[in-house]
């Protein structure tokens, strides 16, 4: 049996898949069955997650060990491809391929070999080319020697040891930064001062206020962000910084979808590099969320000398579609921070010109790196002090401290044995019952069983609210989170079960299924629907209308004025009262109740339960057993990607010439 008729009769291929390399037998009967099954992988990688297939590693995609499949030697496999009419094999990352072929082949210098699907080869090239276009065009830096009062004011900690400071800094002197750091380490507080930075800058120069828009992938985490800038406005409002300063900034937040515009039943959207966007700066969080076609669009529609700064948290799950671009632009800046002796003399002004600290320490002069946090420091890890000017012109500063301590959930302990894959150490601080509000079921399969009441009372709740405004405001209160959507511990079985729980046992089974809405049902949206501004991920509830119609409620522009659908009316969606991980990512639960499968699974990794475990607030339950939990911790959630090297690489440079215009489809 041929490789690609294997892979089709084991189940492996989606019809999509299969239906490619039909069409390329079809278009040539001799192309080679090797090429024709890669072809079939490559369209099979990026509905998991990858931008490409590489292809010694090609069984890892399937679900499980197919003992019917013999996989070729990857050397000649990739001899097969490059010999292919259907294959283009590009010396260089940045050089556009052959348009008629619709794979595309690289791997050079001891790289894997990765087969792409033309256009995600193509998103990743324009998005290498966008980064470097947006990176290359550095701000002045003439003048920050007049916003270090204000700056001094702004930070007020110790200098040298506020990574914020340092952030903030940076992304005054680059137009491309990321700020990396876990829940709580003031990544949205660093941008609220940031900004006050840039309006006082304008404002010294006589130019008008900066153009600024605050966007996240979804509308839960766009609302989150803007929330937290408006405690942020509340703070500096408090420490005395001019409210005029202070007006000119956003209070609210956009969808990434929302910001690049739309357009009716097409992926496209309005804004791209011939129309763009028309702010100076431009912020994203949870970056990580981003996937590549629509990281590539966003990129594109950034205007030339605007600023592009990405918040993420990098040890969350890779966002689901095709991409993992953080890392991957993470890999490329380095693992380390991209601090430049350069920069550090032309942060000089700021960093070193506080007035408390001056008054103890004469200004030392001189050495540049002294203004860097030394790693020896309590708290402060290597930053590379002068490493070698980077090709890739973007910054990054890792934020570290977590800012809520005080809260009554201690989770941080946890958070870092998950994140670095220690499950001695995460097992027993869960055993231990020692961190408040962390509460351990181990072995426990069924919390329905066991804390059927609490949990019911809680959804029972949505029901009970007054207005549709009023239970989306509650709905955020409670979630289960499971590592799988199938199975007795998947989301699907869970919400099964709820539904029928809420239905009560005099209607149990009563509620036919093409009827399957209910007043109180919270909703998942689960494709995005361009034409209902809705997309995957938002959360809804239906609730009935003052005349009694049942009617699905998701937010509006504004939290008290929720948009009301009718629920036959809606894209694909599911119940929401459990979630899988993946899909509650940007979303943050005041109590969390994580399941793990009762049987290990290849989606579980320390990613998906570091990102399980911080969208609680305040409480959080895990539920499974310690095997599950180790097997879990043991594997990372690695995505195929050549964007690290694309953009590491010394052949990618901005050249006006080579940015491809972005073609719809995908995003
Ligand atoms: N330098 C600081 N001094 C005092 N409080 C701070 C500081 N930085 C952050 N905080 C506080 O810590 C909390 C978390 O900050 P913030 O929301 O900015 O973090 P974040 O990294 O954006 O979090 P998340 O990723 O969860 O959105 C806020 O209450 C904020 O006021």
């Amino acid at each position: 049996m041929s490789l690609l008729d294997a892979l089709f009769r084991g189940g492996h291929l989606r019809t999509l898949d299969h239906a490619l390399a039909q069409s390329l037998r079809r278009l040539d009967p001799s192309t080679p069955d090797a090429v024709l099954a890669a072809a079939a992988l490559a369209s099979l990688a990026v509905s998991k997650g990858h931008a490409g297939l590489q292809l010694d590693r090609a069984r890892d995609l399937l679900d499980g060990d197919d003992p019917a499949i013999a996989w070729p030697d990857a050397g000649d496999w990739q001899r097969q491809l490059a010999a292919s009419r259907w294959v283009a094999a590009p010396v260089d990352p940045v050089q556009p391929s052959d348009t008629q072929a619709p794979l595309v082949l690289e791997g050079a210098h001891g790289a894997p070999d990765l087969l792409y699907l033309r256009r995600y080869r193509e998103y990743e090239r324009a998005l290498a080319l966008g980064l470097q276009r947006i990176g290359v065009h550095a701000p002045d830096a003439v003048g920050l020697d007049v916003l270090a009062p204000l700056f001094a004011q702004l930070f007020p900690q110790v200098p040298g040891k506020d990574r914020q400071a340092l952030a903030a800094a940076t992304a005054l002197r680059h137009n491309l930064v990321l700020i990396t750091g876990g829940p709580g380490t003031g990544k949205t507080t660093t941008i609220a001062r940031l900004l006050v930075l840039l309006a006082a800058q304008a404002l010294q120069d006589h130019k008008p206020a900066p153009r600024i828009a605050l966007a996240a992938p979804t509308g839960r985490a766009a609302e989150r962000m803007a929330d937290s800038v408006r405690n942020a406005l509340q703070s500096l409002t408090a420490a005395g910084i001019a409210p005029e300063l202070l007006a000119q900034l956003p209070t609210t937040g956009t969808t990434l979808h929302r910001l690049l515009g739309t357009l009716p039943d097409s992926p496209r959207f309005r804004h791209h590099a011939d129309h763009p966007l028309p702010f100076d700066v431009v912020v994203v969080d949870e970056a990580s969320m981003i996937d590549l076609p629509l990281m590539a669009k966003l990129v594109d529609a950034v205007a030339d000398g605007a600023k592009l700064v990405l918040l993420g948290d990098p040890d969350q799950l890779p966002s689901v579609e095709a991409g993992d671009v953080l890392s991957g632009i993470l890999r490329a800046v380095g693992n380390g921070e991209r601090i430049t002796a350069e920069d550090a003399t032309a942060l000089q002004p700021l960093l070193n010109r506080h007035p408390r600290e001056q008054s103890r320490h004469p200004r030392e002069g001189g050495d540049p790196a002294s203004l860097l946090p030394n790693h020896r420091e309590e708290g402060n890890p290597d930053i590379p002090r002068n490493a070698a000017t980077p090709t890739f012109p973007a910054r990054r500063i890792h934020l570290q401290r977590g800012w809520r301590q005080d809260e009554s959930l201690h989770l941080a302990p946890l958070a870092t044995a998950v994140r670095e894959g220690n499950s001695d150490t995460a097992l027993s601080l869960l055993r231990s019952g020692t961190l408040s509000n962390v509460h351990f079921h181990e072995a426990l399969a069924d919390p329905l069983q066991t804390h059927r009441d609490q949990l019911l009372a809680h959804w029972q709740s949505l029901a009970e609210a007054a207005t549709p405004a009023q239970a989306l405001a509650l709905a955020g209160r409670l979630r289960i989170l499971t590592a799988v959507r199938e199975g007795p511990q998947g989301a699907r079985t869970l919400n099964a079960r709820i539904e029928e729980l809420l239905a009560g046992p005099s209607r149990r089974g009563s509620r036919p299924a093409s009827n399957k809405h209910f007043h109180g049902q919270l909703l998942i949206v689960t494709e995005n629907s361009y034409r209902h501004r809705l997309f995957n991920g938002d959360i809804g509830i239906c609730q009935r209308d003052a005349n009694g119609a049942l009617m699905a409620w998701f937010p509006g522009d504004q939290p008290d004025a929720p948009r009301a659908f009718h629920p036959a009316a809606l894209p694909a969606h599911d119940s929401a009262f459990a979630m899988t991980v993946h899909k509650a990512q940007g979303s943050e639960f005041d109590t969390v109740w994580l399941l793990l499968p009762a049987r290990s699974n290849r989606v579980l990794s320390r990613e998906l339960v570091y990102t399980g475990i911080t969208r609680a607030r305040r409480e959080l339950h895990v539920a499974g057993s310690a095997e599950v939990l180790r097997d879990a911790l043991a594997r990372h959630a690695s995505r195929w990607s050549g964007l690290g090297r694309r953009l590491g690489s010394e052949t990618v440079r901005w050249d006006p010439a080579l940015q491809p215009t972005m073609e719809g489809g995908g995003g």
